[in-house]
């Protein structure tokens, strides 16, 4: 475990920092070192002689800002500060009154304050208990319409900590410096248009007081390349065959949505899979045939919509013989008998788009109760919501949490900061992604990459949800490369297939 994948919440952060404090650390040493981390990593950013306006909140991360407002102030920046409150906790009181007496200027009415190249946001941390009122609300919109750069510490000021909700209202910063360990609002999508880029301050917090409050089995983490690598079927054993290397079988698609399949199939192609059957209506299997020659297209009855009638796979073959299955691009929802046999096989099972819909309307919890085996959905926020109508949704780890501890499924909950949860209600969040991957047909590659990593992975030790998270995180990285490449508009699924082993080759370079 390293400290890039931890995440906490306020009350963790709290707790974690009372132990150290408790040990002999003093308050303001802690301080010092902190805000001299984010000093630097300014003085990296913004050029000497700039002027720097800084907001001072009346707790400690106002104090922050009031010790970088000092570093800055001496090495030739122009600093003034904007600090509105009467009452501030007794070390911010002292950095203020230092501040004052070093004749950089304080404001407190916005009216007064003069313009600047940068802002520095120390409003408010973690410590922030509830709405922002006035007059600090309308001075945080006022500087949201600064079109000055901000850089946030800790997290932008206005936001919950735990949810990423915004209090009344939040700053909107184009940088934010996250102190310590990850707080989890930052990782949860209704906050993202606030936080910029984010960065992880290390300012040494001992791994011995992260576990004395989180236990040893941390419970949100962050998906990391480290740890997505490892999980990865690479290399391979010298001596295989491509039924030791897993057998997938999708089931997808059906005359009106073709490509659904299309793509699935490319997703599972990148992933190496062994061997690769495809289940789609007869109709379009020339079309399959065409698109992914390795693959053993299965032709199936069809109804009259032209979805998936029946199973009908070779002689000798039931579904038991596969090391995987993955259900759902493209089925459309007359599949329901095809969705009912899958969930009641022996085998791993991935279930997606049209079979989530289907799985709904048999309803959730009952019918996952049935599976033997492992079981992953892969909602989007939509099908969450016909799939858990009851479940709250504020906080989205809390929702995916309980939405696997209920069906003891492993739940990958789509989003920009996808989050997965395992039946113990352990979560990965997936920390990089990018808006381009909002697409028509992004999710059924993600499906059969994820489908062909399973059927790899299934007899190994690897768990389930690690298979998920390291599908999502390749599936997003695509996405990332592909974009630099080609901007966010040009990333198509089809393009995305195309970049999925690229990722491969840029994270195994020395
Ligand atoms: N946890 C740690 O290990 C460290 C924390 N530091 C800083 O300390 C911060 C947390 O400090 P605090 O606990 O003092 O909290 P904050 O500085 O986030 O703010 C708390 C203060 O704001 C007031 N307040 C809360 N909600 C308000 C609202 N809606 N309107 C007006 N006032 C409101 C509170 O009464 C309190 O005085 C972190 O975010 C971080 O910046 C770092 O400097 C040092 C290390
Ligand atoms: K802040």
């Amino acid at each position: 475990m390293t400290k890039e994948q931890v995440i906490v919440t306020a009350a963790q952060m709290r707790d974690i920092e009372g132990r150290i404090f408790a040990a002999g650390m003093p308050v303001a040493a802690l301080m010092e070192k902190v805000a001299r981390l984010i000093s630097d990593r300014l003085q990296a950013m913004i050029p000497q002689g700039q002027r720097v306006g800084i907001l001072v909140g009346p707790g400690h991360n106002g104090c922050d800002a009031l010790v970088v407002a000092r570093e800055l102030h001496f090495r030739g920046d122009q600093v003034w500060i904007y600090q509105p409150f009467t009452k501030l906790k007794e070390l911010t009181s002292q950095h203020f009154q230092y501040a004052q007496s070093l004749g950089i200027p304080c404001y407190q009415k916005l009216e007064e304050l003069p313009s600047c190249d940068f802002l520095i946001d120390g409003l408010f941390g973690f410590g922030l208990e509830r709405e922002i009122t006035e007059p600090i609300a309308s001075a945080i919109n006022h500087f949201n319409e600064w079109n000055q750069p901000i850089f946030s510490i800790d997290l932008p000021s206005g936001l919950h900590t735990d949810t990423g909700e915004i209090l009344g209202t939040a700053i909107r910063a184009n940088h934010t410096f996250c102190l310590g360990l990850w707080k989890q609002g930052l990782l949860q999508d209704q906050a993202l248009a606030h936080i910029g880029k984010a960065e992880l301050i290390d300012f040494d917090i001992p791994l011995a007081d992260i576990h004395a409050v989180l236990g040893d089995v941390i419970k949100v983490k962050r998906i990391t390349a480290k740890t997505a690598l490892a999980t990865l079927p690479l290399p391979r054993p010298p001596v295989t065959h491509k039924y030791k290397e897993g057998h997938l079988l999708l089931i997808c698609g059906s005359r009106r949505y073709a490509g659904g399949a299309i793509l699935t199939g490319l997703g599972a192609r990148a992933s190496g899979v062994g061997m690769l059957s495809i289940a789609v209506p007869e109709s379009i299997k020339p079309l399959l045939v065409s698109h992914l020659p390795e693959a053993l297209i299965i032709g199936c009855p069809e109804t009259e919509t032209g979805a998936i009638a029946q199973l009908q796979l070779p002689d000798n073959t039931d579904l038991s013989s596969f090391s995987a299955i993955a259900c759902g691009p493209g089925l459309t929802k007359d599949a329901m008998p095809i969705v009912q046999q899958v969930i009641a096989s022996p085998v791993p099972l991935i279930l997606d788009a049209d079979a989530l819909n289907i799985l709904a309307q048999l309803g959730t919890i009952p019918t996952l109760q049935q599976r033997q085996a492992a079981t992953v959905l892969t909602p989007h926020t939509g099908e969450f919501h016909r799939l858990f109508p009851d479940l709250p949704y504020t906080n989205r780890v809390n929702a995916v949490q309980t939405s696997a501890e209920q069906t003891g499924a492993v739940i990958l909950l789509k989003g920009a900061r996808t989050a997965i949860s395992n039946p113990q209600g352990v979560v990965w969040i997936n920390s990089e992604s990018t808006p381009a991957l909002a697409r028509g047909g992004s999710g059924d590659v993600l499906t059969g990459l994820m489908g062909g990593l399973l059927a790899q992975i299934a007899n190994q030790q690897t768990t389930i949800e690690d298979v998920v998270a390291t599908a999502a995180w390749w599936h997003s990285q695509a996405g990332i490369l592909a974009a630099a490449e080609r901007t966010e508009l040009g990333v198509d699924a089809f393009t995305l297939t195309q970049y999925l082993i690229k990722v491969l080759l840029v994270w195994n370079q020395p």
